[in-house]
Formats: C-alpha cells, sequence, structure tokens
C-alpha cells in the first residue's frame, strides 16, 4: 500500500455456501461502522432489565404507571420513521430476472459499495450489539439460525421478544452451522453523546438482502419490519429463498388450531396482507358454543412437506409484533388480556394516569392524552392520538390462548389453507377452492386495499399475491411454481384445502356486511367441516359456483346474527362483469413475469372466464 492510497470501505466478504466464522465477520463490521464498544448480548434478563433502564434515561422508553402496566414502556419514534418503506427494500439477487419484477432489484456489487458508503463509520459514538438468535425453537430441525449487529437497543430488546436470543443459538453457530448474517444501523453517528435523540434514525434508508450469500443489511431505520431483521428480511424474504432451495415454504401466515364440540383438532394457516387480521383471526374468541382456537403463531410460518405427505408448519418467531388500532374488548378480548404487563408499546397514546391508549381500544376515548407524537391531545383535535401503524411487541408465551405445543419443534400438519384480503366489493366472505392449482391460483389473485403498515396511499386497491408481495425474496412466479411443486411431494390425502375469504366487504352504505372477528368462527367451523368432508370424498355442505365452491344453504351457521336474507346474499354475491373485469386485470398482472408464469395459472385463470360464461 502507498502513503497516497485511499481506504476504500468494504462490507465483508461473504461466500455462498462456506462457512462464515463470526467473530471474524463481527471484528470487520466494527472495523467498518467504528462503535465505541462491542457487547455480544446472552438474551438474558439482567442483560434486557440494563439495556431497558438505559433506554430509560436516554428518553427512548417512557416507563407506564407500574401500577396500571407493569414492565411496560412507550416508544415514540421519529414522525418519520412509522412504517416499512418498501420504495428502500432491495433485492441484491445475481440477477434482476431471479428477483422478478415485483422487488426493487439492485445489482450486488452496485449495492455493496453503495452500503460500504452509508456503513463506514455509522456506528461512531454507539455501542454495537451481537444479538445471536435463532427463528423457530433452538435446535428444531425447522429452525434457522442467525446473527444481528445493531447499534439500537430498541432493536436488542425487541429481538429479545420476537426471536430466541441467546447462547443457545451462539453455541450452535460457533460449532459451525450455518447462520444469516445481518446488520442493521440507525445510521446516525454521534461526535458526543449529550447530541444523541430518543429515536435516531437518517433519512436515507436501505433495508437490502442479498439472496445468494443470505445477507441482511439495514439501514436507517429503527422501525420493527425495517429493523427486527430476524422477521420480515429474515422469515420471510431470506427463508423463503432457502426454502425454495431446499423445497419448503416460508409464508406470510398465521398458525393456529381449532378444536371442534366433537373434540377433534385442526390446523389452519391464513395468509392475509399487512394489516388485514392475521393477528386478530389468531387469537379469535369463538362465537360458536363447543368451539375453540389455540394460537400457535400470528405473522409468518414455515411449512414443510413431512415424510408422512402432509405439510407441517412452525412459527418461527417467539413474540407478537402486533397492530394496536382496532384491539379492544370487544374485538380481540385475547389480545387485550395479553398486553396486561411486560409490553414495549410504539406510537401509541398516553394517558394522563401513565397508561396507553389507541382508536378502538374502548370505544370513547379519554377526554385528554399525550398523542403518539407528544403533542396534547383531546376528542376534537381531528387526528388519531395513536399512530394507524402503532404496535405492541410482547411475548407469545403471554397470549392466553397460546397452544400448549406451541413451540413444538416438530411442527404442526396444516388441513386447511387461508388466503385473504380487505376487499370492500366483489369478494364473497368464504370460497373453497376446487383444487391444490386452483388454490394457488388464489393465493396468487390476492388483491387488497393498502393499509398504513407499510408508505403509500391507504385505501388504494393492489395486488398482493399469497400477502407476499413485500416479502418475497425471489420472483413471484418462480413462488407460485414452487407451490405447485410443494402440492405435489404431499399425498392427496395430505394435501390441505385452500380457501379464499373476505371479511371486508361492505353495503351501499358503507357499513361492514360481516361482524368478523369472534363471529369468524363460524367460517372456520364450515371450513373445518369441508376438511372433514373432503376426507370422505364427499363435497357436502358446499355447492360449486364461478369463482369456487360456496356454503350450501344452511350449511354457514349464521342463527343469531341478525343478519337479513339480502345482506348474506350480498356477503356471497359474485358479480360476474366485475369479476370478469377483475380476470382482466389478473391477466395484466400476470403478464409482467412473461414466460415464468406457470402454465396451470394460465389455465385457472382461462378456468375461471369460463365459468363466468356459464349461467
Ligand atoms: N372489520 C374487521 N376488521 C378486522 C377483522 N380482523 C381484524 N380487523 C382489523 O384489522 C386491523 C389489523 O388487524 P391485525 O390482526 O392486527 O392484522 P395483521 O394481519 O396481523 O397485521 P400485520 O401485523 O401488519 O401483519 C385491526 O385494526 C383490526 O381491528 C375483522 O374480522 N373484521
Ligand atoms: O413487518 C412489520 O413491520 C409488521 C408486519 O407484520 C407487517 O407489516 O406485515
Ligand atoms: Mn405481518
Amino acid at each position: 500500500m502507498t502513503a497516497t492510497s485511499v481506504r476504500v470501505p468494504h462490507l465483508p466478504t461473504v461466500e455462498p455456501g462456506r462457512p462464515l466464522d463470526p467473530y471474524a465477520w463481527v471484528e470487520e463490521v466494527a472495523a467498518l461502522t467504528e462503535p465505541d464498544a462491542v457487547v455480544w448480548c446472552d438474551g438474558s434478563d439482567a442483560e434486557r432489565d440494563a439495556l431497558i433502564a438505559g433506554m430509560v434515561r436516554t428518553g427512548t422508553l417512557l416507563p407506564l404507571d407500574p401500577e396500571l402496566r407493569p414492565r411496560s414502556y412507550l416508544a415514540r419514534s421519529d414522525p418519520d420513521d412509522v412504517a416499512r418503506v418498501e420504495s428502500r427494500t432491495f433485492i441484491c439477487s445475481d440477477t434482476a430476472d431471479e428477483a422478478g419484477p415485483t422487488n426493487n432489484w439492485r445489482e450486488p456489487a452496485v449495492m455493496r459499495a453503495e452500503l460500504a458508503g452509508a456503513f463506514a463509520g455509522a456506528m461512531r459514538g454507539r455501542t454495537m450489539y451481537v444479538v445471536p438468535f435463532s427463528m423457530g425453537p433452538v435446535g428444531s430441525p425447522l429452525a434457522q439460525l442467525g446473527i444481528e449487529i445493531t447499534d439500537s437497543p430498541y432493536v436488542v430488546v425487541s429481538m429479545g421478544v420476537m426471536t430466541r436470543v441467546g447462547t443457545g443459538a451462539l453455541d450452535l453457530i460457533v460449532a459451525g452451522a450455518p447462520y444469516v448474517p445481518a446488520v442493521h444501523s440507525v445510521g446516525a453517528p454521534l461526535t458526543s453523546s449529550d447530541e444523541d435523540v430518543p429515536w435516531p434514525c437518517n433519512r436515507t434508508k436501505y433495508i437490502s438482502h442479498f439472496p445468494t450469500t443470505r445477507e441482511i443489511w439495514s439501514y436507517g431505520s429503527g422501525y420493527g419490519g425495517n429493523a427486527l431483521l430476524g422477521k420480515k428480511c429474515f422469515a420471510l424474504r431470506i427463508a423463503s429463498v432457502i426454502g425454495r432451495d431446499e423445497g419448503w415454504l416460508a409464508e406470510h401466515m398465521l398458525l393456529e388450531r381449532v378444536t371442534s364440540p366433537q373434540g377433534r383438532r385442526y390446523h389452519v394457516a391464513a395468509a392475509f396482507p399487512s394489516a388485514c387480521g392475521k393477528t386478530n383471526f389468531a387469537m379469535l374468541a369463538p362465537t360458536l358454543p363447543g368451539w375453540s382456537v389455540e394460537t400457535l403463531g400470528d405473522d409468518i410460518a414455515w411449512l414443510r412437506p413431512g415424510d408422512d405427505g402432509r405439510l407441517w408448519a412452525i412459527n418461527p418467531e417467539a413474540g407478537f409484533f402486533g397492530v394496536a388500532p382496532g384491539t379492544g374488548v370487544e374485538t380481540n378480548p385475547t389480545a387485550v388480556a395479553m398486553l396486561a404487563s411486560d409490553v414495549i408499546f410504539t406510537n401509541v397514546a398516553l394517558t394522563d394516569d401513565g397508561d396507553v391508549w389507541w382508536e378502538g381500544l374502548t370505544p370513547t376515548a379519554p377526554e385528554h392524552l399525550t398523542d403518539w407524537t407528544g403533542q396534547s391531545w383531546t376528542p376534537s383535535s381531528g387526528r388519531p392520538a395513536a399512530h394507524p401503524n402503532s404496535r405492541f411487541t410482547v411475548a407469545a408465551a403471554q397470549c392466553p390462548t397460546i397452544a400448549d405445543s406451541w413451540e413444538d419443534g416438530a411442527g404442526v400438519p396444516v388441513d386447511a389453507i387461508v388466503f385473504g384480503g380487505r376487499r370492500a366489493t366483489n369478494v364473497p366472505l368464504v370460497t373453497r377452492a376446487f383444487d391444490w392449482q386452483h388454490g394457488v391460483f388464489m393465493g396468487a389473485t390476492i388483491a387488497s386495499e393498502q393499509t398504513a403498515a407499510a408508505e403509500g396511499t391507504v385505501g388504494e386497491l393492489r395486488r398482493d399475491p399469497f400477502a407476499m408481495l413485500p416479502f418475497c425474496g425471489y420472483d413471484m412466479a418462480d413462488h407460485w411454481a414452487h407451490w405447485l411443486r410443494v402440492g405435489e411431494t404431499l399425498s392427496s390425502a395430505g394435501r390441505p384445502l385452500v380457501f379464499g375469504v373476505n371479511w371486508f366487504r361492505k353495503s351501499a352504505s358503507g357499513s361492514w356486511l360481516w361482524p368478523g372477528f369472534g363471529e369468524n368462527s363460524r367460517v372456520l367451523a364450515w371450513i373445518v367441516g369441508q376438511v372433514e368432508a373432503a376426507r370422505s370424498g364427499s363435497d357436502e355442505g358446499a355447492v360449486a359456483g364461478p369463482v369456487g365452491l360456496r356454503p350450501a344453504p344452511g350449511a354457514l351457521d349464521v342463527s343469531g346474527l341478525g343478519l337479513s336474507d339480502d345482506d348474506l346474499a350480498e356477503l356471497f354475491a359474485v358479480d360476474r362483469a366485475a369479476w370478469q373485469a377483475e380476470a382482466d386485470r389478473t391477466e395484466e398482472f400476470f403478464a409482467q413475469f412473461g414466460d415464468r408464469l406457470p402454465a396451470p395459472l394460465r389455465t385457472q385463470l382461462a378456468a375461471l372466464r369460463h365459468r363466468l360464461t356459464r349461467p
């Protein structure tokens, strides 16, 4: 090296499929980011308590009244760092084709150089935490390991809730098990500690994924989906690629166990787009007598074909990062009970007595609050007190309906797969797919109205296939082909039935046609009834329509709901002209995938059009 050469920062080199020495890698990341200190986290209570005490001192966490909400805290984010940033989420596969037309692709070498510039010195003045974790029970054959490096104590504590952090994971990594290297920085280096702010972040953000080397580099945001790298970045974007290569599925799905009055157990996995009801469906309190629902997961499921021809699923997470608004005693008493203590709230409102509040927690708002931005608020303020994407972070074990076997590494056998979206019009309350290929078509054609969970215009209809549009680490059409292949590896008796649901249909006057929440147990009862019928080789309880099988008259229990016949008809109405228009939009949507679109999906679209033309 000559005296005049300039040191060009670069990311550590990671070779696909080659062991990555965790100590050398951490050292290289530290050399790049230049933190004041490096701390290896063990996931202990003492470590968490010390981090929380530090964040209370710096104002990152506000302790709630310990009498009202023991060991719980409120974090207020920077007002510009409240959701996932899809426009800054990158899939850096070797070729643009591999990422597909719905992902933001960047050439790996170009992105590495750009990231190196951003990460150089990014942790100056801060502590770098090294967080070893397992997605799935430590040592489970379905689990995967990772190390997240972060300069945010909020991220360390949240990862401790959402994943299994600690020496168990580190021991496996040190022994040579493969792991996903994931680096996160808020992108706010300090020259002196007194210039810090409660929620440091950077206006420039990168949420970058390198599928070939299984790496994640996240910069500039402290918000959950961007910064808790075990969740969307690893358990969906990177894991979907690992699953493609290894023959399993990483999906944006809740997982639940339904027990009928006869004591029969069924397992249901359901994919709904962000903020479209997964947490609520996973914790549903059935209104139908004799039924029960137990929770296994509320956001992500990993599903793997077993030797027995069935599809086995685990929830790789250890906690819930749920939407607060709309969570109330009326809608989700289970979640409200789960939030009684030991919760980190982000961007909800603060009551005058030191508790939290959000829209929908109680039917009427308190007379005075401090809103999520720290401003004084009254019901006449004309703005929400809690951010629409405000969230709670809580351990899964705190859920009153958590299944006793939720940490069983073998997983549960899935009987039914449900796809859903938020559709004010057109889409019936519940539809059963004719077969697996039709089910994959249903998943591939989900459209939903945009919510506050990501940046964008709330309410706008967008395609969100498999509820995975923002989360699939490779070409979406290849993902559908993968689903078709996985279906073929399952036995005909073991293959789950597939359903589509829509809780969000509205009447002409704009009110919900379906009461939703606990009443969704009525739909679940029909779904598992169909599973039983299919096992005995019948379609009893269902009649075929143009878009799929629907409940036969009387087969869906709506007793006591006070639904008018007109409302019930409207809930299941299929407007043929509107569906032909929908088929046109599907064709346009499919066209962008070119030759990668699996032929069976083209066939399904043609079959749908044909059925729509028949009386
Ligand atoms: N009308 C109606 N609203 C619902 C129903 N289920 C959930 N919601 C509302 O939808 C919003 C989001 O629900 P969640 O269950 O948190 O959504 P999610 O899919 O888990 O969201 P992510 O965590 O972003 O993946 C909340 O405001 C709920 O109150 C339902 O059956 N009917
Ligand atoms: O990822 C997040 O920030 C929250 C979430 O579950 C989603 O948006 O689907
Ligand atoms: Mn989600």
